[in-house]
């Protein structure tokens, strides 16, 4: 073969192998542009850390969220957060196709690597898994811990809570002393108070300890520490340290639930076991007797479309329900305080008005609705029915700090003193004009709906 023909030769082999090749490119190029997914748009990125400028502004993530959604017009936007894909969600059209539409695509909770470390890999209802076994966890809390009856049958914890909390709010407040009273401190330690009991029947002993602890997980648990957001770098987690602390919290919340198990089965085996009334069944005691009768996978994130944009398997999504809430298309005046916007009951809070959702909406909607509801209820029907609360001398109301801190929940970062004047006939034990003896929370109770 002269060298031409050898040219030639090669050069056909080459094409037979390169033609193919192109074309198969080609088309999975065109391919790819066909199925290529719409994602929702977000603001400018930078390499390695994605969006996270954009949120340098302040710690209080769910405002820089909102603030963002609004100058990118986007009430579903994307954001690259370090290593993880997030969609956040800021109207309530788009908010019902998460937690109507996508329910149970969504029903997973994400876990970031703080919240793993403090929720022991997802062991709990909160954040197990959408699966058999949350399905179980579920159903507990549902017939057996927190039903309409078993709230019922903790009314009297309440009842005698709320009316300490009042004596002693009223011991502070009365002349001679007529002292500001820290209202946070004291109805954080009621409220509490009152779900320790009802889970254990009495005063828990390390009771500081364990609020202090779940106090402390709540603040860590945002899932924006630099580990959550490069799960991947070692490196990261031992500079940020937040994990580490996580895992310390766990385990001190495991010995204070374990010593709370212990002190529990002590008193029921000792002397007044006997007298205990079978109806005196507190949450433990459930806990415990399922845990000795028996009784308790995953499913991820489908890929699915929010208004039109495509939210891959995997995606983090944010409902920042926050924003929603704050939303002048569903709101009159939505930073001012009008309790009467609630008056005609015309919005629903139990999930099924995507632009008010406290409890969430979906499937794993909040279980300690009517738990919750009857300690709030009751709490804040006692202080405002026994006294005129007034602000400290010389604050008016627009000077009232009312920002938040960032946490798993969101509460105000001042703590409220209040000069809490009594009733001055209530005070002395006036007469309650039905049955003439002195107004009692319980008859607060009695009046509500
Ligand atoms: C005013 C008080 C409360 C508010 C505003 C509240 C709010 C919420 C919210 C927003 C969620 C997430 C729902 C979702 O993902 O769609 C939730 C979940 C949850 N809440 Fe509450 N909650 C309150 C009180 C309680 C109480 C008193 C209990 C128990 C005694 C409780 C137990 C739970 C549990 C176990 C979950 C996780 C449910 C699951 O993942 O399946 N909550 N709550």
């Amino acid at each position: 073969m002269d060298d031409l023909s050898c040219n030639l030769y090669f050069l056909a082999r080459v094409l037979v192998i390169l033609i193919p090749l192109l074309l198969a490119s080609l088309k999975l190029r065109t391919t790819m542009r066909k199925h290529k997914p719409r994602l929702p748009p977000g603001p400018w990125r930078l390499p390695v850390i994605g969006h996270l400028h954009h949120l340098a502004k302040t710690p209080l993530i769910h405002r820089a969220l909102a603030d963002l959604a609004r100058r990118c017009n986007a009430p579903v936007m994307y954001l690259r957060l370090g290593e993880l894909d997030a969609v956040v969600v800021s109207s309530a059209a788009a908010a019902g196709e998460v937690m109507r539409t996508h329910d149970v695509a969504m029903a997973t909770r994400p876990m970031s690597a703080t919240v793993r470390a403090t929720a022991a890999g997802g062991l709990g209802i909160a954040f197990s898994p959408y699966g058999e076994r949350w399905r179980e966890l579920r159903k507990l809390s549902a017939m057996e811990l927190l039903s309409a009856s078993r709230v019922r049958s903790f009314r009297a914890v309440r009842e005698d809570e709320a009316t300490s909390l009042v004596a002693g709010i009223a011991a502070a407040a009365c002349p001679p002393g007529g002292e500001l009273v820290n209202v946070t401190a004291r109805v954080a330690a009621s409220v509490s108070d009152s779900a320790l009991r009802a889970m254990m029947g009495e005063r828990f002993e390390r009771r500081e300890e364990l609020l202090e602890t779940i106090t402390q997980v709540l603040k860590i648990g945002t899932g924006f520490n630099m580990g959550d957001l490069f799960p991947s770098s070692r490196l990261v987690a031992a500079i940020d340290g937040t994990v580490r602390i996580a895992q310390a919290m766990q385990r001190k919340l495991f010995q204070l639930v374990d010593y709370a198990i212990e002190q529990h089965r002590e008193r029921r085996s000792g002397p007044s076991a006997a007298t205990d009334a079978e109806e005196d069944e507190h949450l433990l005691d459930v806990l415990l007797r399922i845990h000795v009768e028996g009784g308790l996978g995953c499913s991820l994130h489908e890929p699915c479309k929010i208004l039109g944009y495509d939210v891959l398997k995997g995606t983090i999504v944010l409902v920042n329900a926050w924003a929603i809430c704050r939303d002048p298309k569903y709101w009159d005046e939505p930073e001012v305080f009008k309790p009467e916007r609630f008056e005609e009951g015309a919005t629903d809070f139990m999930g099924t008005d995507f632009h008010y959702t406290p409890f969430g909406a979906g499937r794993r909607i909040c279980p300690g609705i009517a738990f919750a509801l009857a300690n709030v209820e009751l709490v804040l029907a006692a202080l405002l029915f026994h006294f005129d609360w007034h602000l400290p001398p010389g604050v008016t109301p627009s000077e009232l700090d009312m920002a938040e801190e960032m946490g798993v929940t969101l509460a105000a970062s001042r703590k409220f003193q209040i000069k809490f004047i009594p009733f001055s006939k209530r005070c002395k034990g006036g007469d309650n004009p039905r049955t003439g003896t002195p107004v009692t929370v319980v008859d607060v109770l009695a009046e509500l709906p």
